[in-house]
C-alpha cells in the first residue's frame, strides 16, 4: 500500500512511527509538510520520502491521509482536488471536519473515510474511531481499517455525528490521562517522595489498574470498591474527590470536547 500523508505533525508522526515497521514489499510512506525540519526528522527516523508540497507521489498513492489542522483542511483539499485521478482513499483525521464539507472542497470526491486516532499509535497502542462515506467500497474500507489497525485497535461507527463523542473519549483522552498523572506526580512530590519515585509509582498504578479493568470481568465501580476499605485511606480520597465534584467535572469536560468538535465542523464547513 502506498500511503501519502499531508501534514507531518504530532498525530501524523505517531501514525508513521506505527506504520513504518509494518509496510513490506512495494509499500511506502510519503509525507508532505512545509516544515523542512519536520521532514528531515521523519525521513531520518522512519525512512519516509518527503516533499514540501503536494506532488506526483501523492497523486500515485492508494491512501492519502489528511493530517493537517482542521483550519488548514479547506486549503489543502483545494490543492489536492486535481490530484485524485487515481481514485485513492482519502482518510481524514481532522477533528470536526465533516465528510460532506470535505467532499465539496474536493470537487465532489466522495471516497472518504473520516478517522479519529490517538497518539498512543506511536507505540502501536492507539485506538481509532472510523466512519466511511456511503460511496467507499469494501476494499477501501478495509484499507482504512488496515492502516489504523497497524497502530492499534479500530471501532467503526454507522453515524458520522458519533465521531465527536469518539474525539472526546479517545482522541483527546490521552491528554486527560497525562493530566491525571501530572496531578498524581505533583501530589507525590508534595508529600515527600522524590520525582522518580512519584513517576514510577503513579505510572505503574495507572497501567496496572487499566490492565486489571481490561482483563477483569467486573465493572470498574466494583474494582474501585475493592480498593476502598471501610474507614480507610481510599475512602478519604474518594470522599474528597466527590466533594470537589471531580466526576462531574470530567463528564462536563468531555462534553465540552465533543461540542467543540461539532462547533469546529459548523464553523469551518460554512459555505
Ligand atoms: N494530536 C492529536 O492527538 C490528534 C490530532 N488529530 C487531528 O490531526 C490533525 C493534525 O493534528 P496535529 O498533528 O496535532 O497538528 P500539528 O500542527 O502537529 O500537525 C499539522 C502539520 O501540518 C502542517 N501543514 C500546515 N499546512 C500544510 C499544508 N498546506 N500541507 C501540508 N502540511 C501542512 C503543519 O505545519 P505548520 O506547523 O508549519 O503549520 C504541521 O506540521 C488535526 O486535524 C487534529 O484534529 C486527531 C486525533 C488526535
Ligand atoms: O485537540 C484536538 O483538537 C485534537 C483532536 C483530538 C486530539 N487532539
Amino acid at each position: 500500500m502506498k500511503i501519502a500523508f499531508i501534514g507531518g505533525g504530532n498525530m501524523a508522526t505517531a501514525l508513521i512511527a506505527g506504520l513504518a515497521g509494518q509496510l513490506t514489499g512495494a509499500g511506502s510512506l510519503h509525507v508532505v509538510d512545509p516544515n523542512a525540519e519536520a521532514l528531515e526528522r521523519l525521513a531520518g527516523q522512519y525512512g519516509v520520502s518527503t516533499a514540501a508540497s503536494i506532488d506526483v507521489q501523492v497523486a500515485g498513492a492508494d491512501v492519502v491521509v489528511l493530517a493537517v489542522k482542521p483550519q488548514q483542511m479547506r486549503e489543502v483539499a483545494t490543492v489536492l482536488k486535481p490530484q485524485l485521478g487515481g481514485q485513492p482513499l482519502v482518510l481524514s483525521i481532522a477533528a470536526g471536519i465533516r465528510i460532506a464539507d470535505l467532499a465539496r472542497w474536493l470537487g465532489g470526491y466522495t471516497r472518504i473515510v473520516r478517522a479519529m486516532p490517538n497518539t498512543p499509535a506511536l507505540i502501536a497502542m492507539g485506538i481509532t474511531g472510523l466512519v466511511a462515506s456511503a460511496e467507499v467500497d469494501p476494499i477501501q474500507r478495509e484499507a482504512a481499517d488496515q492502516v489504523m489497525r497497524a497502530v492499534g485497535q479500530t471501532v467503526w461507527l454507522d453515524d458520522e455525528s458519533l465521531i465527536d463523542p469518539v474525539t472526546a473519549v479517545s482522541g483527546s483522552g490521552p491528554a486527560y490521562v497525562f493530566y491525571f498523572l501530572e496531578a498524581m506526580q505533583q501530589a507525590a512530590t508534595e508529600m515527600g517522595l522524590d520525582a522518580e519515585q512519584g513517576r514510577k509509582l503513579s505510572l505503574a498504578t495507572f497501567t496496572g489498574a487499566a490492565q486489571l479493568a481490561a482483563q477483569s470481568g467486573d465493572p470498574v465501580d466494583v474494582l474501585r470498591q475493592r480498593v476502598t476499605s471501610k474507614g480507610g485511606t481510599t475512602h478519604a480520597a474518594i470522599t474528597s474527590m466527590e466533594a470537589a465534584g471531580v466526576k462531574e467535572a470530567i463528564i462536563e469536560a468531555m462534553k465540552a470536547a465533543s461540542a467543540r468538535g461539532r462547533e469546529l465542523g459548523e464553523e469551518l464547513g460554512k459555505d
